[in-house]
């Protein structure tokens, strides 16, 4: 099957990777700010984020051949970050032909109306029609994708035939991928595990190591408050409770780049500013804005008790102490 990947950063990469080992025809498109990375993949160097070489069957496509990299694509799969894909999306819609588009992109986006909404909304709403969405979920480090550990995976699509399509592709014998037509529950969780692992890194920040406690309390809490949000997204408990929630913010709590991040603010840095640098540094931090996008979605949809979310919120984004924030969260659980 012809595969277009588009964005040429960690996770965009690590798909590519897969889809290349099961035999597949892809083509990996780089976006205006992935020239260093394509340029990597066509000199047959170490890709500068994966740190390694990848596979030769892997054709690298620059930005400006982005109508050539959709052409006849059977499988498009989206791995740009949030803060790209509203960009990408203007540019790639009208060349996206019919067929699933994979996206392992986490957070909310503002919709035209104004109000954030899932990013499968968001993106359909920009390309003009309605695309064939399918959210994938899980404790899905990229590094370790390429590197083939075994990976679990939800791939959720309103079209579960589609999501079946794309696990039959991403199928290799480390992927092991569970499918669902919750699509509003699996991006809600993806979004939000990236908030409250911001949350857990605090506690590292604040305390250090030994904070094992703190941390199982507030793990347990951005659970429920994640089946809360997710109810009144329309998904399902059961998708928190698997890898699209309990899993995933594991895995983010344990080693992810929004853990880091929180861990800095714990230590007294704002967040603007840890923020800056890790952007600078090439490190994603997208709880930073799912924190105050959760926050302003949970208004919209009248979800009320979620004091984790509202002590994070205040604290990343209104310049709260960390210290008497945290010692003041009275949990629901
Ligand atoms: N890394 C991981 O282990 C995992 C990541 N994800 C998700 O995948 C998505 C991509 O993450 P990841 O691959 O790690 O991030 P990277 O920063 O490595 O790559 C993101 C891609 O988006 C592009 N991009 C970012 N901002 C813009 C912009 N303003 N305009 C145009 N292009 C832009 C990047 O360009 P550039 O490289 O120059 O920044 C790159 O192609 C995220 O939503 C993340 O949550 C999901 C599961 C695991
Ligand atoms: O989403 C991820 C793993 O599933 C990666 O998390 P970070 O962006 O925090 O590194």
């Amino acid at each position: 099957m012809r595969v277009t990947v588009l964005g040429a950063g960690y996770m965009g990469t690590a798909m590519a990777e897969v889809a290349a080992m099961g035999g597949h025809d892809v083509r990996l498109w780089g976006t205006w700010l992935d020239d260093a990375m394509i340029e990597a993949v066509e000199q047959r160097r170490e890709h500068p984020r994966l740190k390694m070489v990848v596979d030769a069957r892997i054709v690298p496509m620059r930005s400006g051949a982005l109508a050539e990299a959709l052409a006849g694509a059977e499988l498009v799969i989206h791995g740009v970050s949030s803060d790209g894909a509203m960009a990408v999306m203007e540019k790639a819609g009208p060349h996206i032909p019919d067929v699933p588009v994979l996206s392992v992109t986490k957070g909310f986006l503002p919709s035209r109306s104004g109000a954030m909404d899932r990013i499968d909304v968001v993106l359909s709403e920009i390309a003009g029609r309605k695309l064939r969405f399918v959210h994938a979920a899980g404790p899905a480090k990229a590094i370790e994708i390429a590197r083939r550990v075994l990976t679990l995976m939800c791939f959720a699509g309103e079209r579960l035939e589609d999501a079946r399509t794309c696990a039959a592709v991403m199928g290799a014998p480390h992927m092991q991928i569970a499918t669902s037509d919750d699509i509003a529950g699996a991006e809600i969780c993806s979004a939000m595990k990236n908030a409250y692992a911001t949350g857990l890194g605090l506690w590292d920040g604040m305390v250090g190591a030994d904070c094992h406690n703190a941390r199982a309390a507030c793990f347990t809490q951005g659970i429920v408050e994640m089946e809360a949000l997710v109810k009144a997204g329309g998904g399902l408990r059961e998708t928190v409770q698997r890898a699209a929630g309990v899993g995933d913010l594991h895995v983010t709590a344990a080693a992810g780049r929004n853990r880091a991040f929180g861990e800095r603010v714990g230590k007294g840095t704002p967040a603007k500013q840890v923020a800056a640098e890790m952007l600078a540094a090439g490190q994603l931090t997208e709880g930073y804005a799912a924190i105050a996008s959760a926050w302003r979605w949970a208004q919209e949809h009248g979800v009320r008790d979620l004091p984790f979310l509202k002590a994070l919120n205040a604290i990343v984004w209104e310049g709260a102490e960390v210290a008497p924030t945290l010692a003041s969260l009275k949990l629901t659980v």
